[in-house]
């Protein structure tokens, strides 16, 4: 196999990150990308800037009637949102009644294009997710199953302080290996593990120099779009 290449593709997308880093299979149709965001970083950082400059960071409550631990925003057609009824995907913020802030070009650019780079071509989200984690704030084991279209990859931004990331099976009792996802590192998940539980330990304190004390996660996905990779992929 050819070295990964590092030239720029097309305004700053890349096949493989700044330090060329191997991509790194994690399971069946699991990938990790190290540090692929990292060197456009501050672009990710202000496109998060300008979409919780419409729909702020909040806190929302679990079905049980919990604070989650991360603060949430979304932009796209459909945000994520958690309430006492359940999970949703909901095509308006309920703290404003307003449509989700489009999602910016560039983001679901760079997200088809980590997608394309661990094998799912034709990647087009229509919903992204931001969580903020502060010290101490965790995701407890789940897995992405609100989605219409479980043929499509989950891709998976991380940014900011680093997090021991809980990798799982398939079943909640599956062993559950335990990796740390740096700024800049890029999570796609699809295929055979789509429905892998997964986590975070509860963030250790840190001082990053772009986010301080924080960690911003952006997770795509194809909430309701159906996914459907090029036809040359199926022949490749
Ligand atoms: O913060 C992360 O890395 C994971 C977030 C996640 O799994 C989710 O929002 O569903
Ligand atoms: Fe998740």
């Amino acid at each position: 196999m050819s070295p990964p290449s590092s030239a720029p593709l097309a305004d700053g997308l890349r096949l493989f990150g700044p330090a060329d880093d191997p991509p790194i299979p994690l399971d069946a149709g699991a990938l990790l990308l190290p540090g692929w965001a990292a060197a456009e970083a501050t672009r990710w950082v202000q496109c998060v800037q300008a979409v919780v400059a419409q729909a702020p960071w909040r806190v929302m409550r679990t079905p049980g009637g919990a604070s989650m631990s991360v603060a949430t925003s979304n932009c796209g057609d459909w945000g994520w949102v958690s309430d006492a009824s359940g999970y949703a995907y909901r095509a308006t913020d309920p703290l404003s009644g307003q449509p989700w802030p489009a999602m910016p070009g560039w983001l679901s650019d760079q997200a088809g294009a980590a997608a394309a780079a661990a094998g799912y071509p034709g990647f087009v989200p229509d919903a992204c997710l931001i969580n903020r984690y502060a010290p101490g704030a965790r995701m407890s084991l789940h897995r992405d199953a609100d989605e219409r279209d479980a043929s499509a990859p989950i891709v998976s931004i991380s940014l900011g302080l680093p997090a021991t990331f809980l990798w799982g099976g398939l079943q909640r009792s599956d062993r559950v290996r335990r990796m740390q996802l740096e700024h800049g590192d890029v999570l796609v998940w699809g295929g055979a593990s789509r429905m892998t539980f997964h986590g975070v330990s509860p963030l250790k304190d840190g001082l990053h120099p772009l986010l301080g004390s924080e960690r911003w996660n952006l997770t795509f996905r194809m909430a309701r779009a159906l996914y459907m990779a090029p036809t040359l992929a199926r022949f490749a």
